[in-house]
């Protein structure tokens, strides 16, 4: 069995696919017409010109989530819906986790993620404090933990089109139950707090 279940092209070939993939869904909503047909083609052709050379996509760095064989040989792609970089979703985050604290950037969000016009839907405000929160408690604890409670304040609309910053922190680890709060900020502005519990597994 080969050690990878891909060759590194491959992978990057995948993220690629992604990124023309998260590219057709902002163009959907944003052209019409003729001219979304041209869009569209044009996106195509790009795709079909790296399938039919995939030497033209020579990566300037390695792949951000090659799948890789579990333990018992089952191909594992990570999925996560904020993060995975082969998750056509997901906005994607740079994280930096230290200790008890994780400060992550993202954006400037497309209008898939459009809730009131020109601003964040506020579900998806709550998927990156989740995000941010969960990898904090994963961090410091070393093992997964669900999420229990989540507690949303939305301050500010939070806009679309401008780099966010979302910062978690451990507040209190009580046996099986770790507490974590956090901040999502675009700028020097606070659009929304969150407070949570996690709880590790029995
Ligand atoms: C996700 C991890 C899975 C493993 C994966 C491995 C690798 C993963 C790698 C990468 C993944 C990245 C994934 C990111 C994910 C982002 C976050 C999510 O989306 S998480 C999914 C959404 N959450 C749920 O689906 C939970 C649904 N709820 C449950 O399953 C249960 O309710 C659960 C497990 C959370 C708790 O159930 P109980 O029966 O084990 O625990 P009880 O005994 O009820 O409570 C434990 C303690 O907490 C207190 N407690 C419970 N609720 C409380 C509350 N509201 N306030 C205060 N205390 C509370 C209780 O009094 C108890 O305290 P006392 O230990 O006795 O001191």
């Amino acid at each position: 069995m080969d050690a990878t279940p891909e060759t590194t092209a491959d992978s990057v070939l995948a993220e690629f696919a992604a990124g023309i993939c998260r590219r057709m869904a902002e163009g959907l909503l944003e052209h019409t017409g003729g001219e979304l047909r041209s869009f569209l083609s044009a996106e195509s052709a790009r795709l079909q010109a790296a399938l039919a050379d995939p030497a033209t996509l020579e990566p300037a760095e390695q792949p951000h989530d090659p799948p890789r064989f579990s333990r018992k040989g089952h191909v594992v792609i990570n999925t996560n819906p904020v993060t995975s970089h082969r998750n056509v979703l997901a906005p994607l985050l740079t994280e930096k986790l230290e200790d008890d604290r994780a400060v992550a950037t993202v954006g400037p969000l497309p209008r898939q993620y459009q809730g009131p016009r020109g601003m964040l839907h506020g579900g998806y405000v709550g998927v990156l404090l989740d995000q941010v929160l969960w990898d904090v408690v994963f961090h410091r604890l070393g093992h997964a933990s669900f999420t229990r409670t989540l507690n949303l304040t939305y301050e500010s609309p939070v806009p679309l089109g401008e780099e966010l910053t979302v910062e978690g922190r451990v507040t209190k680890i009580d046996g099986r139950k770790t507490f974590a709060e956090g901040e999502l900020r675009s700028g020097d502005t606070v659009c929304a707090r969150a407070e949570g519990l996690w709880v590790s597994p029995r």
